[in-house]
């Protein structure tokens, strides 16, 4: 056995890793973290899309030396893949997203921190030291404490703010909704102590302000058309959500509010048409998709939207991608159709639960183990080499075409 291979005999797969995951979890948080919203058919097709492809591997190459790592931020990463952005770790493991964040760093891996995290974005970037990380962010009609967050990180090192923009509403989770989902009272959303009533999540949600703007804009605009900005405990249910969100207002006023200090992406572009409108409005790079499943059922599985986001910026601007990636030759396959780099969701928290900063690691480590697998025997030693001439599309009568 290699040195490089992870040395879990239980665990030798990211489906392994979620088993394990499973059985360390209580059922309120494996339901959150697991589900899709609605019926669940995009969280599955965002999977199965890796299936209509294959690998078309080059042979006789001299793949002896293989670099798996690329350039994101001014960083080097070890792999073309980072932590996307998931809140609440703490729910997984006592030490929620430091954890993850020490992990990243040990692996040299790019950390995605969720506005909605139980740890604060300070001790997060410091337990990140110089390796890159970014922060999702959901704008809130109340700019007092969007601008607070992010001069915090720009102060904290953040090198990007990814912009969610797939919540104007928040999907129908229904094991969320029939669990009656809280937050317990121990964990706290401390970004935004000392903002709102300054309530954690599960006062809020006992008091019945939990499901305002799941799935309606109830609450949101009076009937004489009037804009009503939330007020009270800032809680996921109440302010993550917000259907005012547009290109023209709010893009160039976080745009202005970052300045040379961070990048502004947007998280969450599905079609061709918003990554134009993305290029037009200056943002530095775009993520297609579709939150893991979570918010629009029936939405295209990101893999199946890639190809024409990638087609519509012509370079001009980075593109990567998350969903469904459970294997380093989904990276490879997301790669080969034009993504510039990954983000994993899921597989971390199942990580995080299964053994906290060693379980992140064992994630990561399988997952780069396996790019790198994917990579020498599919005849590349580069990244920059993953191209479309190594994919052919299957369908389902098992007709091959090149791409
Ligand atoms: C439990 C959970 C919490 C999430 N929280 C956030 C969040 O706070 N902000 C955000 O932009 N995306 C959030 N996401 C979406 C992820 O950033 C990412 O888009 C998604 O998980 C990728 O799909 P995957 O889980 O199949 O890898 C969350 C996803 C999950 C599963
Ligand atoms: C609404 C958030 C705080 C978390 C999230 O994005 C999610 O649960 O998918």
């Amino acid at each position: 056995m290699s040195e490089r291979l992870p040395h879990d005999l239980n665990c030798l797969t990211i489906s392994e890793l979620q088993k394990h995951a499973a059985v360390m979890m209580d059922k309120q948080t494996r339901d959150y973290y697991n589900e899709g919203s609605d019926s669940g058919s995009t969280l599955q097709e965002n999977l199965d899309a890796y299936a209509k492809y294959r690998i078309r591997p080059r042979v006789l190459r001299d793949v002896s030396k293989i670099d798996t790592s690329v350039n994101i931020f001014g960083h080097k990463n070890s792999i073309p893949l980072g932590v996307a952005p998931t809140a609440m770790q703490r729910l997984a493991h006592s030490d929620g997203e430091l954890a993850t964040a020490r992990a990243c760093k040990k692996m040299g891996v790019a950390m995605g921190l969720s506005s909605f995290a139980t740890t604060t974005l300070e001790e997060v970037a410091e337990a990140n030291g110089d390796n890159p990380h970014v922060l999702q962010l959901y704008l809130f009609e109340e700019r007092d404490h969007s601008i607070k967050l992010l001069k915090r990180a720009k102060e904290a090192g953040y090198k990007a703010v990814f912009l969610t923009v797939d919540t104007p509403i928040l999907g129908r989770r229904n094991l969320e909704i029939r669990n009656q989902f809280k937050l317990p009272a121990h964990f706290k959303i401390p970004n935004f102590e000392g903002q709102g009533d300054n309530q954690p999540d599960a006062e809020a949600e006992q008091r019945g302000q939990g499901a305002t703007r799941r799935g309606s804009e109830a609450g949101y605009t009076d009937s004489d058309g009037n804009r009503v900005v939330p007020k009270g405990p800032i809680t996921f249910h109440s302010h993550a959500a917000n259907p005012t969100l547009s290109w023209e207002r709010d893009i160039e006023w976080l745009k202005k509010e970052c300045g040379d200090e961070m990048q502004v992406w947007v998280k969450g572009i599905a079609t061709a048409e918003d990554a134009l409108l993305a290029v037009h409005h200056g943002v530095d790079g775009i993520v297609v998709s579709n939150h893991g499943g979570r918010q629009l059922n029936g939405a295209l599985a990101t893999l199946d939207a890639l190809p024409e986001v990638v087609a519509a910026v012509q370079g001009k601007i980075p593109v990567h991608v998350d969903g469904g990636i459970r294997h380093g030759t989904d990276v490879f396959k997301a790669l080969a159709l034009g993504a510039d780099f990954v983000w994993i969701g899921r597989p971390v928290l199942w990580g995080l639960a299964y053994k906290g900063q060693a379980g992140v690691e064992l994630c990561l480590r399988l997952l780069s183990d396996e790019i790198r697998l994917a990579m020498g025997l599919a005849g590349v030693t580069k990244v920059e080499e993953i191209t479309k001439e190594y994919l052919v599309k299957i369908d389902k009568s098992g007709f091959v075409a090149r791409l």
